[in-house]
């Protein structure tokens, strides 16, 4: 439904040039809910300008439902309508809202197709219906400044409904709302995608975001994209940033020679009693560091840090075993925390 390719983005003011993409490859299936994570300055908010042409990329394209708009956005007398045209069929949901406050309701869900040129009568009967739609038939008349935060972000998405997009880009559309009125947020936004089969893509910086609604994720660093999959290719990546932040465990070597182990539960694997089959096969204690079950793009999954007697050599054989049983196992780093650790209990001998 999008695809940019080798899409870039060079900023130059005062004779400084800031590459904020860095060519960006991204291919976002229909009906699916993308989350794009990263840090502040990683070129998210660019990512998603670029998407639907507000900001011009410097190079590379970008194609929506089959649409190439970096073609439409070139010169040509008819490029800036085609462009407008092809816009209207991409939603857009800001953080902040961007509602006109001298206007009601009403009127802020109708101003997208007031300049379509929609008729008076079908302008109100779509805003009502979408107002319908996301739970606020009964503040048509009202004013921005009377409703709360989670009202006017639905609000927001109902005008980024006025067109029957295909696509609805959110920047950052819960980062202002309090953690309850995010999550109600998130489930309209799973439910349009649901009943709607709107594909979503999403901007974000909270890790709860990408658990709660996206199928599919990706982070990026300094203008370009790191990792990316389904939720669930992630999350079985080996050494994934985004997995680990995603479902972080904590929990310290307890000294020297120990091997700490992250051990991720998901499908079949998680009902079989392997920690128990492992410390009878080997003969071996083991000890839980940490542990945390959670529901990630709809599945249980489990993550557990468990330590190992013996350094990672001496623990070949049995970290085979855990990944025989098809559980993904990430070795963590202990000559950090280890040597650290021992060093400290030295000292205070
Ligand atoms: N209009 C602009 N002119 C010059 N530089 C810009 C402009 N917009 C963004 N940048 C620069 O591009 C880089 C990426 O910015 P961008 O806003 O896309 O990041 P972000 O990941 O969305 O960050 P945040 O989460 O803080 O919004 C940054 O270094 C930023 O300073």
């Amino acid at each position: 439904m999008i695809t940019t390719t080798g899409l870039t983005k060079v900023y130059r003011s005062r004779g400084r040039e800031v590459t904020a993409l860095d060519g960006v490859d991204l291919h976002v299936r229909e009906g699916e809910v993308y989350g794009v994570v990263g840090q502040s300055g990683a070129g998210k908010s660019t990512l998603i300008r670029c998407v639907n042409l507000l900001e011009r990329p410097s190079s590379g394209t970008v194609t929506v439902a089959g649409q190439d708009l970096t073609a439409l956005a070139g010169r040509g007398s008819r490029a800036g309508a085609d462009l407008r045209k092809a816009r209207s069929r991409i939603g857009m949901v800001f953080q902040h809202f961007n509602l006109l406050s001298s206007r009601t309701v009403q009127s802020n869900i109708e101003l997208p197709l007031e300049i379509l040129g929609v008729s008076g009568k079908e302008r109100e009967r779509k805003a009502l219906e979408l107002l319908d739609l996301v739970g606020l038939a009964d503040k048509a008349k009202a004013y921005p400044a009377q409703l709360s935060g989670g009202q006017k972000q639905r609000v927001g998405i109902a005008r980024a409904l006025a067109g029957d997009p295909k696509v609805l880009l959110s920047d950052e559309s819960t980062s202002a709302l309090d953690p309850e009125t995010t999550r109600s947020i998130l489930q309209l936004l799973r439910d349009l995608n649901q009943q709607l089969g709107l594909t979503v893509l999403l901007i974000t910086h909270e890790m709860e975001v990408v658990k709660t609604i996206c199928d599919s994720a990706a982070l990026m660093k300094g203008g370009r994209v790191v990792e990316s999959g389904t939720v669930s290719e992630i999350l079985a990546t080996p050494g994934s940033e985004l997995a680990a932040e995603l479902f972080p465990v904590g929990g310290e070597a307890s000294g020297p020679d120990r091997t700490v182990v992250d051990v991720t539960f998901h499908g079949e694997a998680a009902t079989q009693p392997v920690i128990s089959q492992l410390s009878r096969t080997y003969n071996i204690d083991i000890s839980i560091l940490g542990a945390a079950m959670d529901t990630v793009a709809g599945k249980q999954v489990g993550r557990m840090r468990i330590e190992l007697p013996g350094r990672f050599e001496e623990n070949v054989v049995p970290i085979g075993f855990l990944r025989e049983q098809g559980l993904q196992v990430d070795v963590a780093d202990t000559k950090t925390a280890a040597p650290a650790d021992a060093l400290l209990k030295e000292g205070a001998k």
